[in-house]
């Protein structure tokens, strides 16, 4: 079907999937080629799509408006076009039907967490081809730092002879940032953000209807009215089409947030301030992302300029205008305005603009009053405003522990909750699976990352997934102040989790719902000691778990004396009470079985290294403490194997845990 030399590029599913067969054939030679071709066409399919798409955008955008009547069905038919453009655009430059190159969702899932890269090093380790395999091992682990057996796989490498440090390089990294998984989050975040910009110009132009010289003057200035109306919703079009990101009528300001928060975690101050900037245009007074300037500033120095960028300030200008303009008429000419925007500076911004309460007010007016127009509801960033602290130290009978309440309000839970309800219905990243604490109950994660990435797909909402991370932030923030202060708290890790009791399957139940455990060091209750030491995430630092409901049987987190038995303080779940405590030995706990019902809480830890931000990694080179020989004072197969895994992350549990599970 597919002779070499045809110039025409063979599926990346069907290489893989004969890649796969060879592998467990143990024919490493083929698997080996068959897997680097399979990466091969997948990176070419790729580039042909992103090419293929920036030239369709052109050419669409080139065209001028085709003459159909009403512009909603313009807009489908640019919408038309472009398909077809790309259709055909790609068929040239993969030399057959584009179809052919659509995989299944779990291949190209597979391909996404760059699973091939797995089976490949063992290939190439198998055929000796040690830097290869250390590079694809590397490739691996970047994208799945969780991955039990490829971390000690990487260790092995490590501290295998022979070995250079320049074989660790990620064969997938774009220029230049590695690691971190906040870097293909904002190349996508950039690449929708653009996206849409463009759409909404596509959109705008479409608003310009025919204009007939001759009608009167009233008629035109009504008709220019439409078109400004139209073109104000064109936000909402575009969030609405298909074929189109998934977008809100927040959506833009979303996504400078997400921005700025992604380049912060990559370490590029610079454009996570530009972003900030961008964002603060669209609501200046957020106190959070205020704060986040002035640390922003702090850390660029004090020469360094923070400026917007330039087409969110055209945006903002040119929206603020045409509301304005609209807002006169609608006063003046009567008419109504639904403002599809519902950030209320703008509102308040166009209100002000055009001293729209002062003129309602001048009683030399003869017009009847203009109907008096609400603003939108605000939905105003976080505040730490209300939040209590219900629980100290001293109350908690233990050291370094707190329990603060109102961290969310019941709106914020419910949203957050419809997340996981949707992520659940994907079956996609979110299944629900047995717990690996426990046979009763189902065990379902979705990371910060993962919700972003469902949100692209248009699978959640983008406000819920923001919320995700504007409520792992505000605990983060928390957390610092009342630990930390003046030291910044990193994320290592943070997930919305929830445990369902699995019905008819509880009669009496012994078991918790996670047995105890320290989260950085593995509890040897018989010995009364916590070893810090791998596998556990020996630098997470802190950890904070905010509840999001209540409306469950059981499930109280509980802490614990080193034994791992004696409960000395008990929490029970609420929705938005945050439960923060340091890691380590001296906070030992648990959760009791979970009997009716489903607990959701979002789990957060914290690191104080800033290498180990938001991935599990360890550093190249740097010595692992303990990583190379087992610890002499560690009591080997005295601690019990399940206490072991329990200090691990429970995304550990999701990810295939071995080469075999995945991919056949
Ligand atoms: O959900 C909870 O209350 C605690 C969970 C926990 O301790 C953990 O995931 O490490
Ligand atoms: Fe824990």
């Amino acid at each position: 079907l597919f002779p070499p030399g045809s110039g025409r590029l063979v599926p990346y599913d069907l290489l893989y999937a004969d890649g796969v067969r060879a592998y467990f054939a143990r024919d490493w030679p083929r698997a080996a080629e068959l897997l680097q071709r399979a990466l091969h066409s997948y990176s070419q399919l790729l580039a042909a799509r992103r090419g293929c798409q920036g030239r369709c955008r052109e050419e669409a955008g080139f065209a001028g408006p085709p003459a159909a009547p009403c512009w909603e069905t313009r807009f489908f038919d640019r919408v038309l076009q472009r398909a077809e453009c790309l259709g055909e655009c790609l068929g040239r430059r993969l030399g057959s039907e584009p179809s052919l190159h659509r995989a299944s969702r779990e291949i190209q899932e597979d391909f996404e967490q760059r699973e091939p890269y797995n089976y490949l090093q063992v290939a190439l380790f198998q055929l000796k081809k040690l830097d290869e395999a250390v590079s694809a091992a590397h490739t691996f682990f970047v994208a799945n730092p969780q991955h039990l057996q490829m971390r000690e796989d990487m260790e092995k490498y490590q501290r295998m002879a022979g070995v250079k440090l320049e074989s660790f390089r990620d064969l997938q990294a774009t220029l230049y940032w590695v690691r971190s998984p906040w870097r293909s989050a904002a190349v996508k975040l950039e690449e929708s953000l653009e996206e849409v910009l463009l759409a909404l110009e596509d959109c705008r132009a479409l608003c310009e209807g025919p204009q007939e010289d001759d009608t009167e003057e009233e008629m035109q200035l009504a008709h220019y009215i439409q078109v400004l109306k139209c073109r104000q919703h064109c936000v909402l079009e575009v969030a609405t089409k298909p074929g189109r990101v998934s977008a809100t009528d927040d959506f833009i300001p979303s996504h400078l947030d997400l921005l700025q928060f992604a380049y912060d975690q990559v370490g590029n101050h610079a454009l996570a301030a530009e972003c900030a900037a961008s964002y603060l245009l669209f609501y200046p007074s957020d106190e959070l992302m205020l704060e986040k300037m002035k640390r922003y500033q702090a850390d660029l120095g004090e020469g360094a300029s923070v400026a917007s960028r330039e087409n969110i300030q055209r945006y903002v200008q040119r929206s603020l205008m045409e509301k304005k303009l609209i807002y006169y008429a609608v006063e003046h000419l009567g008419g109504t305005f639904d403002d599809p925007v519902s950030s209320c500076i703008f509102f308040q911004r166009s209100r002000d603009l055009t001293g729209f309460s002062a003129a309602s007010a001048d009683p030399g007016r003869t017009h009847k009053k203009a109907e008096p127009i609400l603003p939108p509801p605000c939905p105003g960033p976080f505040t730490f405003e209300g939040i209590t602290i219900a629980m100290d130290s001293l109350q908690l009978n233990g050291s370094q522990r707190v329990v603060f309440d109102r961290v969310l309000t019941d709106s914020e839970c419910k949203d957050i909750l419809r997340l996981a309800k949707a992520a659940g219905g994907t079956g996609d990243g979110y299944r629900g699976r047995q717990s690996p604490h426990t046979p009763h109950e189902r065990f379902e994660g979705l990371t910060v990352l993962k919700a972003l990435q469902l949100a692209q797909d248009g699978t959640v909402n983008w406000r819920d997934a923001t919320l995700l991370l504007h409520a792992s932030e505000k605990s983060r923030k928390i957390v610092e102040s009342y630990f930390t202060p003046g030291k910044r708290l990193h994320f290592s890790f943070t997930h919305l989790v929830c445990r369902t009791a699995v019905e008819g399957d509880q009669d009496g139940r012994m078991d918790l719902s996670h047995p105890v455990h320290a989260d950085n060091c593995l509890l040897d209750p018989e010995g009364k000691e916590c070893w810090r030491e791998p596998p556990a995430y020996m630098y997470r630092d802190y950890s904070g778990i905010l509840y999001l409901n209540d409306d469950f049987h059981g499930g109280d987190l509980f802490f614990t004396e080193l034994d791992a038995v004696t409960v000395t303080a008990q929490v029970r779940p609420k929705c938005g009470k945050l439960v923060a405590f340091s890691s380590g030995g001296e906070n030992p706990h648990g959760v009791w079985a979970v009997t009716r019902g489903r607990r959701c809480a979002i789990a957060l830890w914290y690191t104080l290294s800033p290498e180990h931000a938001e991935q599990v990694m360890l550093p190249l080179g740097a010595n692992q403490e303990g990583t190379a020989t087992t610890s002499p004072h560690r009591p080997g197969k005295d601690i019990p194997l399940l206490l072991l895994a329990l200090s691990l992350p429970p995304s550990l549990w999701h990810l295939g845990a071995s080469v075999c599970s995945s991919g056949s």
